[in-house]
């Protein structure tokens, strides 16, 4: 039986943003130029935007609150393996459990706009209570995504961790760390030509909530 309460998580320090107001609701920022682009091989690329969404530990009590979080598991080969961290999954129809996660939506949807008509449609929630909760090497290699072009774009609220980004066959791992409303864009062929991950952390680490905004 699965227990986790919101008083225990928020028992678990997160350092709070710096520049954050405390107890002010969170806002998100534009895109546009503060947006860095970092290319990899393959026609693959990475965006980078530190600092997106303002006030973000705010955004983070109450996505803890606010979603029915369950048990993640996934299909590897021939079994169902526990993944150590607690989802929630959100489709184009279901509404968002938070206004900002809508706000945050339709500005990726305006900043991309231009390159294709791929949208933004829906949005799954990852929770990282500790740093022994991780996601193990992967593509997001689902539907046309195996075949075709795709984005997946990471809000990151909560405290700090690292998104490792490496080709897929070998080759050197980039570390991103992302964490308090950074925000981390995967472009190109990522899913298909690199692998990611959020690997286990020995040093203490806060919690972590991840929202990846997908097509459809
Ligand atoms: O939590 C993250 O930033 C990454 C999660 C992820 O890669 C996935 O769930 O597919
Ligand atoms: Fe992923």
């Amino acid at each position: 039986m699965f227990e986790f309460t919101y008083a225990r998580v928020m028992t678990l320090a997160y350092q709070a943003s710096l520049f954050d107001d405390p107890g002010a609701a969170a806002v998100v920022g534009v895109l546009g130029e503060s947006v860095q682009r970092i290319p990899l091989d393959s026609g693959a690329w990475i965006d980078l935007r530190p600092g997106w969404v303002a006030n973000s530990d705010s955004l983070f009590e109450d996505l803890v609150g606010a979603v029915e979080w369950r048990a993640d598991r996934r299909e590897m080969y021939d079994r169902i393996v526990e993944v150590p961290r607690l989802v929630s999954w959100f489709g184009e129809a279901d509404r968002l459990p938070h206004s900002t996660l809508d706000d945050a939506m339709r500005l990726l949807n305006e900043h991309y706009a231009h390159l294709d008509a791929e949208r933004f449609a829906t949005a799954g929630l990852c929770f990282y209570r500790t740093g022994d909760d991780s996601v193990a090497w992967h593509g997001d290699r689902v539907g046309r995504s195996t075949q075709r072009d795709t984005r997946v774009a990471i809000l990151s609220v909560g405290a700090e961790r690292v998104l490792s980004v490496r080709p897929v066959g070998g080759g050197q791992t980039e570390r991103f760390p992302v964490g308090h409303g950074d925000l981390i864009v995967m472009g190109g062929s990522c899913q298909r030509t690199y692998e990611h991950a959020i690997l286990k952390s020995a040093k203490t680490v806060g919690p972590r909530i991840s929202v990846q905004f997908r097509r459809a």
